[in-house]
């Protein structure tokens, strides 16, 4: 009578009995049950027990019980052991399904891939496989074509697609001396590269190892529920015998009801939803952003975005476009470049970039300087035509006297947010180069998006306070902390840690320590391979919009796993007393089989909810020009 009532839902009986019942679920034990009693009979054996444990006591403790109901001429019930079996599978069957679905964002990089390529080859272009393509080789790209591999253009110009790799719609213009990516597809132009970067080398192939990575990575909360998954399942055993033992014993129900309910107890105590929760949503989180150009590298990045409460920015090359210009000359304008170009052809700064730019503008001729030595943070020395000369910031000029007309002047050029250089010789500055390096078109509106949400936002410079305020005004930055060596730059970032977590974001120019310092580290793909490594996010794209985009996604991804686990966690909890039969007197039961099936939802509910984060709605990023 009991039994009927448990197994109601699922409670009728095969014309031929229990003979049949008996072969058709042996027959779904061997084929389908076996798998999980293998491993559950592997993890006993190293002392481990997990969600398969739970499957395999409980199926099997429903069959074997019935085989022996079956001689005894006893109730049976083998269609739970069946059912359990059948429902936990397709379950999973769907899960991987889903599964495969949300990883799909690398095989859908990889597949981005061109196939082959029309390389020169002793002066005439031969079609060769990618894989056959050199570091060197000239490749030929036609209108339309994908680009095979990274290379930079040595003849022609072209506007490319570059949305596959960078997340980015609008096509961008290249010409001679500009950088080709590899899988990305060209306009309407044709040109000629040169191969810079093939094989693993390539920023997709790179890429694709991230996301691969960050996709298998764990996040630090998953430790607690592998914590709680190990305990778990011995207490569910220990719950289930309590269970019998209560029924059988104190209630006095039939040895087959009284093992129903312990059967049930397992079954819908399984914590495979748990084991879900975090590992669906890591995936579908860094896929979905890794499509925006927004590389995610590991779970733990994502868990520590969550209470940033800083975001410090590197000034150049990060708020900045990062290619200075010389804007005006003091002094005898061509001496005063010929001397700095001198002294700058050996160094890899930025702002010697720019005066070696203004120097070959002005076709101006000078010699490479002997003795040539860079400080950091102040500037260079050299010795040119014999004579001791210098240029850098006045840090560098400690016991040369500056005149009062060239710092009034250099006092209004910084205001205009204009680094300037001293240029000198002897013991004599001769003049001044004013460098301009103009925002990012992007950078006041990423900065306003972080503000709206609470953030507070600093920049770090090697620049003087003066150009570094100005150009913090320009974008709307808090505070500026300005003649930092870069040296000092990671020892300012764990000044800012003792109020909070805090992201850093850079190029790795000079700032490496500062990004692998910081709580999170986000370093601008247009930045250097160091850069990239020490970053724990990577932004494709040049755009400082997507810092904001990166944190709003990875907070949407570990609430969501927060969520999962709340859910999965939930539903083990309340469902135990129901399968144990604790609201039995008012009518509520839970069959073995309805537990699978719960099981077999609450999984796919899991994994669902990670897929849906897919579609999560991102507030776009304040649109401020
Ligand atoms: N090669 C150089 N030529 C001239 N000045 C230099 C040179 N290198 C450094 N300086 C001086 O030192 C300052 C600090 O340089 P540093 O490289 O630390 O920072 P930065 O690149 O200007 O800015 P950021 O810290 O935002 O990247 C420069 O603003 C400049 O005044
Ligand atoms: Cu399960």
């Amino acid at each position: 009578m009991l039994i009927e009532m448990i197994l109601k839902p699922f409670g009728w009986m095969l014309p031929g009995g229990e003979l049949t019942m008996f072969a058709l679920t042996t027959i779904v034990m061997i084929i389908a049950g076996g798998p999980f009693i293998k491993t559950a009979t592997a993890a006993f054996k190293k002392h481990h027990s997990n969600m398969d444990t739970l499957v395999a006591i409980g199926t099997s403790t429903a069959y074997i019980y019935s085989v022996y109901a079956m001689l005894t001429h006893q109730p049976v019930f083998f269609e739970s052991a069946a059912f359990v079996v059948t429902f936990v599978l397709l379950g999973q069957v769907f899960e991987e399904r889903m599964r495969n679905n949300a990883s799909n964002a690398v095989e859908k990089l990889v597949n981005l891939q061109a196939k082959d390529a029309e390389v020169i080859r002793d002066g005439k272009p031969v079609k060769v496989p990618v894989s056959e393509i050199v570091l060197g080789d000239l490749i030929r790209v036609r209108p339309g074509e994908k680009i095979a591999v990274d290379g930079q253009i040595v003849e022609g110009s072209s506007t490319i697609d570059e949305s596959m790799v960078t997340g980015e719609s609008m096509p961008t213009n290249k010409k001679v001396g500009d950088s080709v990516v590899g899988a990305t597809v060209n306009g309407t132009g044709a040109f000629t590269f040169k191969a810079t970067k093939i094989g693993k080398n390539t920023m997709l192939s790179q890429i694709v190892a991230l996301v691969k990575k960050a996709q298998n990575s764990h996040a630090p909360i998953q430790g607690l529920t592998d914590k709680v998954a190990n305990i778990f399942v011995p207490v569910v055993i220990m719950v289930a015998v309590l269970t019998f033992l209560i029924w059988y014993v104190f209630i006095g129900a039939s040895i087959a009801s009284s093992l129903i309910f312990a059967v049930s107890v397992v079954v819908i105590a399984c914590p495979c939803a748990l084991g879900l929760a975090t590992p669906t949503a890591l995936m579908v989180g860094t896929g979905r952003s890794a499509r925006m150009g927004i590389l995610i590298k590991n779970g733990e990045v994502l868990e520590a975005v969550n209470d940033v409460k800083t975001v410090i920015f590197d000034k150049t090359g990060t708020i900045t476009v990062g290619k200075p210009q010389v804007t005006d000359v003091i002094g005898d304008t061509s001496t005063v470049l010929k001397i700095a170009a001198s002294l700058e052809a050996s160094s890899e700064h930025p702002l010697a970039a720019a005066i070696m730019k203004k120097a070959k503008d002005d076709d101006l001729k000078f010699t490479k300087a002997t003795n040539f030595k860079a400080i950091q943070g102040k500037g260079v020395e050299a010795t040119v035509a014999g004579k001791h000369a210098f240029v850098g910031n006045e840090k560098l000029l400690a016991d040369v006297a500056i005149q009062a007309e060239i710092r009034s002047k250099m006092t209004t050029l910084q205001k205009e947010a204009k680094t300037v250089v001293f240029v000198g010789q002897e013991n004599q500055v001769i003049g001044l180069i004013a460098i301009q390096d103009a925002p990012k078109k992007t950078s006041k509106a990423a900065i306003h998006a972080l503000k709206s949400r609470g953030l507070k936002t600093v920049m770090l410079t090697g620049d003087n306070e003066a150009v570094a305020r100005a150009v913090a005004d320009q974008v709307g930055i808090d505070q500026v902390v300005a003649d930092v060596l870069p040296s000092d730059k990671a020892d300012q970032v764990r000044s800012f840690q003792t109020t909070g977590r805090v992201a850093f974001v850079g190029d790795g120019i000079n700032d490496a320590p500062a990004l692998s310092t910081a709580d999170v580290g986000i370093a601008m793909g247009s930045g250097t391979d160091i850069a990239i490594e020490s970053g724990g996010i990577v932004l494709v794209k040049n755009d400082l919009r997507d810092v904001d985009r990166a944190l709003e996604l990875s907070r949407k991804t570990f609430n969501r796993i927060k969520l999962n686990l709340f859910w999965a966690f939930v539903y083990n909890v309340l469902g135990i007393p129901v399968a144990a039969g604790v609201f039995y007197f008012i009518g509520l039961t839970l069959s073995p089989e309805l537990a699978g099936l719960a099981m077999a939802l609450s999984s796919l509910s899991v994994v669902t909810s990670s897929v849906l984060l897919n579609k999560a709605k991102l507030t776009p990023s304040a649109q401020i020009a």
